[in-house]
């Protein structure tokens, strides 16, 4: 021990506040945010009650749940769902998980469901919710499995816009049909108009939508429809009708998602905003927002550029930075008109729900996780710029072992983990991520990389990926890992990686087809691509067509790149986790990669999470995979973990 209380510990062996426990229970995630007068109500998933989604509701003095405990908030609509509910004069419309249907609760009041029951389980799902002003009808997006559309010769759930009774008096009518994706229905302030969101395969949101606008008859239905905006190459996000009836959209018609304010008569749109940052974000889920409009016709929006973010206010020619505490900001941006609320966080302070007006100091509402670490736990993220193998930059956020109690013996250099997100069409911030800070304050360093094909970067970056899914974004994660062992950061010969989805694939297909890592952890990675195509669900059925190739006219591309069909080239041990009901990435992809695994003798081991789909919302899902994955490395590399962890030996080839 020195003179000031440090020991002298190996990196990957440092004792540390931040339980598996704490990882796993610390930590409510924010959803859908709605403003209604003076109240702000938002939606938080909690680990600690299996992960359940719950409406809250702040009324300027005290915080309260508003759905009952035996409720659990979330549509399944494109699976990812988004905008699970809305509220209007108190009243509150949602989604429920078991069912699917809508619900409508009044103040004070118990739910009663709105919708019909489907024919099959989860049949009919709803989202994206809209009330009209005197609160008698909600517009939403509708995904009926019951009914389903026969694309290309494959049986999909048919999606439409649909307006409900609030009361649930009438059956829903269908109001606009015939695309595959709708997204977005939104009334203009004196609801004559409806704006809303269109895309059709094998388009995803962030390759190309097209923005409609239509007139509302007294009985509802919808005229003089037309198309306003977009198409097969420019991605609209978020129509916002302004309080004086101006419509706002983010366009990535510049190659950057930029602000413009769009006339109705189908002339050109005027910028708001146009330079190289990005104003918008992708649609995976449904009701996100980046910006608002206030009363007074300022633009409040968040902000990403050269992988920071920030606020700005954009008031005519006029554009100012504000400065606000947070450095991470989520599309979750809602506004009375005067105030605005917001989701944001940053590397030491816990995501919150935040609600701020212009001139003022924010109010934290609520925070992510009441967890009290010390600051000197917590690493400071350094956003680096690397050069890949072809001359190219791609990004990560790096992450420095951080512990004050202990220092590594001076020979040593720390183990890496890269973090590889999923999409691939999404991106990495640098908020407080308590599962890179278990491994951070343990002695690991980390990478989170957005290689190529990562959103925040434009829209030249994003597509670089396209049609070498398995290559490009691989070789930078590898080329990542390299930066920092070249640099002194990292022990070249303890490289793990690590991700969850297209970064599990990642995973794989980075120990399959390089010698770069010693280790891989793949949550609920893809392994087989032309089973995934077969396989996965309607809103990314067609999108290894842009990734990978059409398929099945590139089948052999998939089965070059597929993971499992190259099992005989791995030597690194490999750990999979994966949730029982995945319906994203289906268990039988991870099941597939441990006969191949075996068949050549690799060692693995696969963790199979029961009552989980995609992505775990459990706190004992949660902290059983956070140990095994360091039970895994310790194994791997050879340290005594200061942590009583359960025993991961995939030599052993077992099943924990
Ligand atoms: C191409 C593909 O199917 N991607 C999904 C498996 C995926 O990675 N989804 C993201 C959004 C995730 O993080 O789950």
């Amino acid at each position: 021990m020195s003179d000031d209380g440090t020991r002298t510990e190996p990196y990957g062996t440092w004792p540390s506040p931040i339980s598996a426990e704490l990882v796993a229970s610390e930590g409510r995630t924010f959803g859908h945010v709605a403003v209604d007068g003076e109240d702000v109500y938002w939606r938080e998933q909690r680990p600690t009650e299996d992960g359940r989604g719950v409406i809250v509701r702040y009324d300027g003095e005290a915080t309260e749940d508003v759905t009952p405990e035996e409720v659990n908030v979330r549509t399944l609509v494109h699976e990812y769902g988004g905008g699970d509910f809305t509220v209007h004069d108190g009243t509150v419309f949602f989604a429920a998980f078991d069912d699917q249907r809508v619900y409508r609760q009044p103040p004070d009041g118990e739910p009663t469901a709105i919708t019909p029951a489907p024919e099959s389980e989860r049949g009919l799902r709803y989202a994206d919710f809209e009330v009209s002003a005197d609160g008698r009808h909600v517009y939403c997006v509708r995904e009926n499995h019951d009914v389903t559309t026969d694309e290309d010769g494959a049986e999909e759930p048919t999606n439409a816009l649909v307006r409900l009774a609030a009361d649930g008096s009438n059956e829903p009518e269908v109001i606009a049909s015939g695309h595959d994706f709708y997204a977005a229905p939104r009334l203009s302030p004196d609801g004559d108009r409806l704006a809303w969101l269109t895309w059709d395969h094998p388009r995803m949101p962030w390759d190309g939508t097209e923005l409609h606008v239509a007139t509302v008859a007294d009985d509802g239905t919808l005229a003089d429809e037309r198309v306003v905006l977009g198409g097969d190459a420019e991605a609209i996000f978020q129509p916002t009708w302004a309080p004086g009836g101006d419509l706002y959209v983010a366009s990535d018609r510049s190659d950057w998602w930029n602000l413009y304010r769009v006339p109705l008569d189908g002339s050109a749109p005027e910028p708001v905003v146009e330079r190289s940052a990005e104003y918008g974000a992708p649609l995976w889920k449904l009701g996100m927002a980046t910006f608002a409009v206030l009363d007074d016709g300022t633009i409040v929006a968040t902000v990403t550029e050269d992988g920071t973010q920030r606020v700005e206010l954009l008031d005519g020619e006029d554009r100012s930075v504000v400065d606000l505490p947070f450095e991470v900001f989520a599309p979750r941006v809602s506004s009375d008109g005067e105030t605005v609320t917001f989701v944001a966080g940053g590397p030491r302070t816990p995501t919150s729900v935040v609600r701020w007006a212009p001139g003022d100091d924010p109010e934290i509402i609520r925070r992510s996780t009441t967890l009290e670490v010390d600051d000197e736990y917590l690493a400071t993220p350094e956003h680096v710029t690397y050069e890949t193998r072809d001359g190219e930059a791609s990004h990560a956020y790096v992450h420095p072992p951080t512990n004050p109690d202990v220092e590594s013996p001076a020979d040593e250099r720390p183990p890496l983990v890269v973090f590889a997100h999923g999409g691939p069409t999404g991106a990495t911030f640098p908020d407080l991520n308590l599962t890179l800070q278990y491994f951070t304050s343990r002695g690991f360093a980390v990478a989170d990389v957005n290689y190529r094909g990562s959103t925040g970067y434009g829209r030249e970056y994003r597509e670089a990926l396209y049609g070498e899914w398995g290559i490009t974004d691989v070789e930078d994660t590898i080329d990542a890992a390299q930066y920092l062992a070249d640099t002194g950061r990292a022990d070249p010969d303890r490289l793990a990686v690590r991700g969850g989805s297209a970064g599990g694939f990642v995973v794989l297909a980075a120990l399959a087809f390089h010698d770069a890592f010693d280790a891989g952890a793949s949550y609920f990675g893809v392994a087989d691509l032309g089973r995934l195509a077969e396989l996965t669900h309607k809103f990314e059925s067609h999108y290894l067509d842009q990734l990978v190739g059409p398929y099945p006219e590139a089948e052999d591309t998939y089965r070059e790149r597929s993971p499992v069909e190259h099992a005989d080239r791995i030597d690194a041990p490999v750990l999979l986790l994966q949730g029982e009901d995945d319906p994203v990435v289906p268990l039988s992809q991870a099941e597939a990669m441990v006969d191949a695994l075996d068949e050549n003798d690799v060692p693995n081991s696969l963790l199979v999470f029961e009552d989980e789909r995609h992505g775990f919302r459990r706190a004992n899902s949660r902290e059983r995979a956070t140990e095994s994955e360091l039970a895994f490395y310790s194994e791997v590399f050879g340290f005594e973990p200061a942590d009583d962890l359960p025993r991961i030996d995939p030599a052993a080839g077992d099943d924990a």
